[in-house]
């Protein structure tokens, strides 16, 4: 639990701007003036203006590290289980495609001009290799079997007619046609799809359709979740000061979407000493933190990666809100992102530290960046990025209202956040926005 700041430093000040926005804001105010003077340092708490890293250099830093380190070996999975993963290899054709001649339609296969003698045995898909036709001959074919050799074409059901045995042609026969010829699509060997491709149903269908049984992936990165704080219930209405944990229920499937596997949630109080065991003891590539990054007497994520000799590689965001997230290099390989224990805070630090480091460690390519002019002008902090909440409305950014850093009102109702820069934004200006895996309608995503 971290107490209000009761002084009148400048990030007490921020709190209070950023909370009273929050609140009071119906329709956005205009933004105020770009490059307006920035308030005088902090002396106390932690982290401090001086220490935090622009928004933008953050992300590139947590990217950077999912490189740095030693990365998971590719693993080999069967189909359904790569859903959501990225291929760790080109996927090649295990076969030509079509792998045989195929009928594209219903109907007959003739070979020499007609009227053509109608075969008695028809050729239907899933069997073997018919008999080739001779000049004059005809046979019923259906769609996807073989088509036998010496076929000139195929004659659709509907633009042919039998009489006493023979099959006339309606209309004129093109040599080949709604034939698909072997290797058509592709040859044994091709490559379909390069390395770092996100499995997608569609690429499971075309890898069934190659020959695969299993693919070659990038594991999914190991990540456990450490709740910490005394206050928190994990079921029942909130008495007597302590409040429901949002985090525990709302991390995992996140995480899960931006590529993680989950292998643990483990509540662990306020007791430093239990921070200290769980981190020296995980498995996990990733360690996510919440609560406990910022400077009250029980904020134990700083004193623990000073103890156990982590590298800070990220100490504080110019970024609202979240502003006190932090992201670790523990040893080679794994690393902690320390989620402020604000809702909407450790959302942004979701997305701001523990997105681009899992995207990197899953080897998933980064999005292309969305943007869309908003709306509504949006109130900027003077100094640091806002990350807002918005709803897409005719596909134009609208803020939500209920934003606050302890909220997570808007960010349920929302389509994206939106990327405010310092100084806020004019109505019509292009805004960048963040995806959020639900909204699959809107800019992409989803919770695979
Ligand atoms: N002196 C300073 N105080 C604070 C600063 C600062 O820079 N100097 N920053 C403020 C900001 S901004 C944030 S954000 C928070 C971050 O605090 P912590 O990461 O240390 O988190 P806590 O103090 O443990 O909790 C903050 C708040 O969030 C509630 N919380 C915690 N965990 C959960 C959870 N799993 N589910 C729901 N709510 C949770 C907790 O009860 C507190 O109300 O620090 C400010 N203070
Ligand atoms: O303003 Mo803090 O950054 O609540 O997240």
């Amino acid at each position: 639990m971290t107490p209000r700041a009761a002084g009148t430093g400048t990030d007490a000040d921020d709190l209070y701007v950023e909370e009273a926005l929050a609140l009071v804001q119906d329709a956005p105010v205009p933004p105020s003036v770009p490059g307006a003077p920035a308030s005088p340092a902090p002396t106390g708490g932690r982290p401090d203006r001086r220490r935090a890293t622009p928004w933008r250099e953050a992300r590139a830093i947590a990217a950077r590290a999912a490189r740095g380190g030693t990365r998971r070996a590719p693993v080999s999975v069967p189909l359904q289980a790569a859903l959501g993963l990225t291929l760790a290899a080109p996927l090649t054709a295990l076969t030509d495609l079509p792998s045989f001649d195929t009928s594209a339609m219903d109907g007959w296969v003739v070979a020499g001009p007609g009227p053509w003698a109608v075969r008695d045995k028809g050729v239907l898909a899933g069997h073997a290799t018919p008999a080739p036709l001779t000049d004059g001959e005809a046979a019923r074919i259906a769609t996807g079997a073989r088509v036998p050799a010496d076929t000139t074409a195929v004659l659709r059901t509907e633009h042919g007619r039998t009489e006493a045995g023979r099959l006339h042609a309606l209309r004129d026969v093109v040599p080949g046609q709604d034939i698909r010829p072997r290797g058509q699509e592709c040859r044994s060997g091709d490559q379909l799809l390069p390395a770092g491709t996100a499995v997608t149903p569609a690429v499971l269908g075309l890898a069934a359709a190659a020959g695969y049984d299993t693919l070659t992936v990038a594991p999914r990165p190991r990540a456990e979740i450490l709740v910490l704080g005394d206050e928190l219930l994990t079921e029942g209405l909130p008495h007597g000061g302590l409040i429901r944990d949002a985090l525990g229920p709302m991390l995992p499937s996140w995480l899960r979407a931006l590529g993680a596997e989950v292998i643990a949630v483990r509540r662990l109080g306020d007791d430093a000493e239990a921070l200290h065991r769980a981190v020296t003891d995980s498995g996990a590539d990733v360690l996510l933190t919440t609560g406990g990054t910022a400077a009250g007497p029980v904020d134990h994520v700083h004193p623990t990666l000073g103890r156990i000799g982590a590298e800070l590689l990220v100490d504080g965001v110019q970024v609202r809100p979240g502003h006190p997230m932090l992201l670790a290099r523990i040893q080679d390989g794994q690393h902690l992102v320390g989620l402020p224990g604000n809702p909407l805070a450790a959302v942004s630090a979701l997305l701001t530290l523990a997105e681009p480091l899992l995207r990197g460690l899953a080897a998933r390519p980064a999005p292309e960046p969305s943007g869309r002019p908003l709306r509504e002008a949006v109130q900027g902090h003077p100094h640091d990025t806002r990350l807002v909440p918005v709803v897409l409305r005719g596909g134009g950014p609208v803020p939500l209202r209920y934003n606050g850093p302890a909220m997570l009102r808007g960010i349920a109702a929302a389509d994206a956040l939106a990327v405010v820069p310092p100084g806020g934004a004019r109505a019509g200006q292009e805004a960048e926005l963040l995806a959020l895996p639900w909204a699959t309608g809107a800019i992409g995503g989803c919770f695979t």
